[in-house]
């Protein structure tokens, strides 16, 4: 896609927001801002229009702002992940009362953290709209930090962002120095920061309480995060497979699309297979409590796959954490088990485009796993 010019890019805002305002209005909503505490997102009112918002608005950024600016601000992009990971790490939005505000010093005391490194903190992450002050020495709620309150999962999320995924996000430079031509599990940002030879996984099994946070945090984004399951639900006809259909969640943590399919399908078999402690974690908290249809199995996607003859495999974003080499690892230990007519189902990012591309989601990968999204047709 060729730049637009100043002009052009004002053009589309304007049309776009004016298309979006008028959907609003024709379902009866008021106009949000960024200080209402109600969530909601522009996003669902018009996915398509907002999608191209976004992007109009980030390329008019840079055009205003110019290479040095935007560049300079771009290499410090890693305070707002950190500002962000304090606010959930501390637990902040939970101790400012909705429709109300709390003063610095009263979020110092309740959370345990320095009053002037909680004020430094909390004033950087409202220049990314999470909170507001006002007046002055009060923090107020805005839809950004509200949202924090009421999704936990979500939360857990972030969490792992900021202990988990960030040090090895801020490694990867060194680890590409180190290891420009690696396809290794072990030569990765993550390893580099952990100064670790363990791969992720084993890594991260070691690590109880974030491998926790971690499983949870898969739940947060694919229930109201980055990449909802509800498409899963609905990109695959799951209707028209056989009534009794054996359906197998390999690598599905701790069974949330699992439970939702089988409430939408009950008399499907769902078994949800994950590394031990996923699953052995997912049975104690008894995630599955009241569905019938599904059931829990240790299973690493690297051994023969013990469930044989059933109609779908399913593998929901596995094949980006893992190098082209363990993916075909991966799928050969499914073949010994195939019905004939058994579906592998692979539900991955795909980067479609060299002019729209998605521009994150293959480096984040590769920074922790040495793997990558892959793009379409490979
Ligand atoms: C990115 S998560 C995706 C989880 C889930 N399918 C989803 O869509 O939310 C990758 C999952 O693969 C699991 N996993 C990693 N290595 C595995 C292995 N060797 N065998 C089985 N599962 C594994 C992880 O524990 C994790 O639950």
């Amino acid at each position: 896609m060729k730049g637009r010019t100043i002009g052009e890019l004002g053009d589309s805002v304007s049309r776009l927001t004016s298309a979006l305002e008028k959907e609003l209005t024709s379902r009866g909503l008021e106009s949000p801002t960024v200080d209402d505490e109600t969530p909601g997102s522009l996003s669902e009112i018009d996915p398509q229009a907002a999608r191209e918002l976004i992007e109009t608005v980030r390329e008019l950024e840079v055009l205003v702002q110019g290479p040095r600016q935007t560049l300079g601000l771009m290499g410090l992009q890693v305070h707002d992940s950190s500002s962000l990971g304090a606010v959930v790490l501390f637990d902040i939005p939970n101790l400012v009362p909705p429709g109300g505000s709390s003063t610095y010093a009263e979020l110092s005391a309740k959370s345990g953290l320095d009053e002037d490194r909680l004020t430094r903190i909390l004033r950087y992450a409202m220049t990314n709209f999470i909170f507001r002050e006002g007046p002055a020495g009060h923090v107020r709620h805005t839809v950004l930090s509200a949202h924090l309150t009421q999704s936990p999962s979500f939360c857990d999320f972030l969490r792992t962002i900021a202990l988990v995924f960030n040090p090895a996000n801020t490694c990867l430079s060194i680890a590409l120095q180190r290891f420009p031509n690696t396809q290794s599990m072990t030569q990765t940002g993550h390893s580099v920061a952990r100064h670790t030879e363990q791969t992720f996984y084993d890594w991260l099994d070691n690590n109880p309480d974030l491998r926790d946070s971690f499983d949870r945090g898969m739940e947060g984004i694919s229930r109201g995060g980055q990449r909802l399951q509800d498409t899963d639900l609905r990109a695959y006809p799951w209707k028209d497979l056989p009534r009794h259909s054996i359906v197998v969640d390999v690598g599905g943590s701790g069974g949330h699309f699992a439970r939702d399919l089988a409430q939408l399908h009950p008399e499907f078999t769902i078994i949800v297979q994950d590394l031990p402690r996923v699953i052995e974690v997912a049975l104690k908290e008894r995630r599955g409590k009241g569905v019938t249809n599904v059931s829990y199995q240790a299973h690493s996607f690297f051994d023969e796959q013990p469930v044989r003859g059933a109609d779908v495999y399913f593998m929901r974003h596995i094949f980006h954490n893992h190098p082209d080499t363990e993916c075909v690892a991966i799928l050969n230990a499914l073949l010994p088990a195939l019905k004939p007519g058994a579906r592998v189902l692979v539900s991955e990012y795909i980067v479609p485009s060299a002019e729209n591309v998605d521009r994150d989601l293959g480096s984040k990968a590769m920074r922790r796993v040495s793997s990558h999204s892959r793009f379409a047709g490979t």
